[in-house]
């Protein structure tokens, strides 16, 4: 059963569960007891570790219809109810990472639009079905650069313009049962790969010019998750890059 601090025993789904932010929100909700569902594309030691720690770690690839289509048929066929559903799959490509520029839009669509929206409605009765006192969420992992654009990744932040969109349309749609919010960062973690010529430069476009990790995305998911109230909104991560 949850701990006193978990609301109820329905699960939290995160796509994309099994690294980096997606794998500390999954490892925080787990400690506090909460039933966790989490997707992934590629094995690894985190799925086998999240398994040990109880968690249903489910193999999909949302860059299709089919995988969409099939991840959705299995919550439906083996869940009645979930706590929270939060969207964090995601692959940011840049205006190069593929050949075919209409297979690149069509992969961030599907990925970052596509499958939270078909989402979004397939699992609307399973979010109402636990809200008998605490209104279920639905949780957007977008973009600082959803509102500001990128030169280099532009189809990823078109794409990401697109998941806060159905923030609010869905924000609309689902209350009082379901609350619907955005979470924006901006640099939170970088990739191992990732230079120092790169990584000064990220750190720059920042007032507080540091690399936070996912303890700040873990902190936002924990707000929302308590909050009664907000809803259609957006908590930006950003640390004042706005304002540089
Ligand atoms: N890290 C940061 O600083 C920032 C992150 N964000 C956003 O926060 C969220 C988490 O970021 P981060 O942890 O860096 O994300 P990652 O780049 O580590 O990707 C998260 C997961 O998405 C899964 N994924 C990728 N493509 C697909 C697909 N086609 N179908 C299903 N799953 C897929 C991957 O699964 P697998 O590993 O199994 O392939 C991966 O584990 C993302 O939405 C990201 O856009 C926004 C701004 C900054
Ligand atoms: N799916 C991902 N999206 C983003 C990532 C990432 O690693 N995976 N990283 C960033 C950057 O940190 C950027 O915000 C700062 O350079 C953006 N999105």
């Amino acid at each position: 059963m949850p701990s006193k601090s978990a609301k109820s025993n329905a699960p939290v789904l995160i796509t994309g569960g099994t690294q980096r932010l997606g794998l500390a929100i999954a490892e925080d909700l787990l400690l506090q007891g909460y039933p966790v569902i989490v997707t992934y594309r590629r094995d690894k030691p985190a799925v086998q570790a999240l398994r040990d720690k109880g968690a249903d770690c489910v193999k999909a690839d949302f860059s299709d219809e089919q995988g969409i289509s099939d991840f959705i048929g299995y919550v439906l066929a083996n869940y009645q109810a979930l706590r929270a559903l939060i969207h964090n799959a995601s692959q940011w490509l840049n205006n190069t990472a593929l050949d075919n520029q209409h297979q690149l839009m069509q992969t961030m669509w599907s990925v970052h639009v596509s499958a939270p929206y078909q989402m979004n409605l397939a699992f609307e009765e399973l979010l109402k079905n636990q809200a008998e006192q605490q209104a279920g969420d639905i949780i957007h992992m977008t973009d600082y650069v959803a509102d500001k654009g990128s030169s280099k990744h532009i189809a990823y932040a078109a794409s990401k313009a697109g998941l806060a969109n159905l923030t609010h349309s869905f924000a609309a749609k689902l209350a009082p049962a379901v609350k619907v919010n955005s979470i924006a960062p901006s640099l939170l973690m970088f990739n191992q790969d990732d230079q120092p010529e790169y990584r000064a430069k990220a750190l720059a476009k920042s007032l507080m010019a540091l690399e936070p990790g996912a303890g700040e995305a873990v902190a936002a998911v924990n707000y929302l998750l308590a909050s009664q109230y907000i809803t259609g909104r957006t908590i930006g991560l950003d640390g004042g890059r706005h304002l540089v």
